[in-house]
């Protein structure tokens, strides 16, 4: 028993129930707010922390064991508080695979949420746009992705599993739920956002940090990706399998370069530009998808 529990804490770079659930824990002795609805914000994305009233902010290098952000246009500060009438809890910037963490770790923070009370994830990226009709500044509603890292075995649910998370063989093909992917449009609507530009796409996760090459861009749009980045499934997925309803968007910051004598190249300064010129606009809609959003109780 011993070692099944030392391998599912240890060996696969994961978190035990037991330490999840004492963060959770400590983070509860120290935070009034319970929220039922978690946010993570993509690169460039954290302004959205700045409509939640009532905060109450920890950075993640007081959680010991939380994973603390180390590029730039992530703050790394999870903030609690009140957006469009419900609980939340919003990570001011997420943490990567190619920072150096395992799967596990990446998504650690959602177990630490679904621990806390969280029962929607609305988690945000940063993407370039593989579709061709794709401009810059445009928003895709993600309806399903590739973990194309898990392609050669990099999930974050490999290794032992704990029941009280999830079961062994989760089903991802609902992620991302038709009920808030069609709250989404209706409340794209209701805000007037109809010349605005708002798709329903596939995001694929690339491991990064490298940009991708010209035939890996040709290549992901020949197998209908519409988008790309360097994150989210993980989350996603553990999310999933911890029976969280997941709305995912991507704000599409570049288009990806598909032409092999192109000068252009893909950089992150640009991406985080993009974020600051379209994110008022990505608030908007979060904020206001929020204030109408029915939270279905647990069962
Ligand atoms: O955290 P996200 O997925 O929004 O960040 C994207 C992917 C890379 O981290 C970075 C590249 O510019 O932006
Ligand atoms: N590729 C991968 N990740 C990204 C991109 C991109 O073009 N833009 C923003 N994040």
């Amino acid at each position: 028993m011993m070692e099944i529990a030392n391998a599912a804490n240890g060996e696969n770079g994961g978190t035990s129930y037991e330490e999840a659930k004492k963060l959770a824990d400590d983070i509860m002795a120290r935070i009034k707010c319970r929220p039922v609805v978690g946010i993570i914000c993509g690169s460039g994305l954290g302004e959205l922390a700045n409509m939640v009233t009532d905060t109450e902010i920890m950075g993640y290098e007081e959680i010991p064991g939380f994973p603390v952000s180390t590029v730039p246009g992530h703050a790394g500060k999870l903030v609690f508080g009140q957006l469009g009438g419900k609980p939340v809890v919003l990570m001011k910037g997420r943490v990567h695979f190619y920072e150096g963490f395992t799967m596990q770790k990446t998504a650690l923070p959602i177990r630490i949420m679904k621990l806390l009370g969280v029962q929607i994830l609305i988690v945000t990226n940063a993407a370039g746009g593989i579709n061709q009709e794709y401009e810059i500044g445009d928003l895709m509603i993600i309806k399903d992705h590739i973990n194309m890292p898990g392609f050669a075995g990099m999930n974050p649910l490999h290794g032992q599993n704990d029941e009280r998370f999830g079961p062994r063989f989760p089903a991802i093909s609902k992620a991302y739920t038709k009920r808030l992917r069609d709250h989404a449009k209706t409340t794209a609507k209701s805000l007037g956002f109809e010349g605005f530009r708002i798709h329903e796409g596939v995001y694929c996760m690339l491991a990064g940090p490298s940009f991708e090459t010209v035939t890996e861009c040709k290549f992901l749009n020949m197998i209908g990706v519409d988008v790309t980045g360097m994150s989210t499934c993980p989350e996603v997925v553990v999310a999933a399998h911890c029976g969280m309803e997941v709305f995912g968007m991507s704000l599409v910051t570049n288009k990806v370069v598909m032409q092999y004598d192109s000068e252009q190249v893909a950089n992150h300064e640009e991406v985080l530009e993009t974020g600051a010129l379209r994110s008022k606009d990505l608030q908007k809609l979060v904020a206001a998808m929020l204030t109408t959003l029915e939270i279905k109780s647990q069962p």
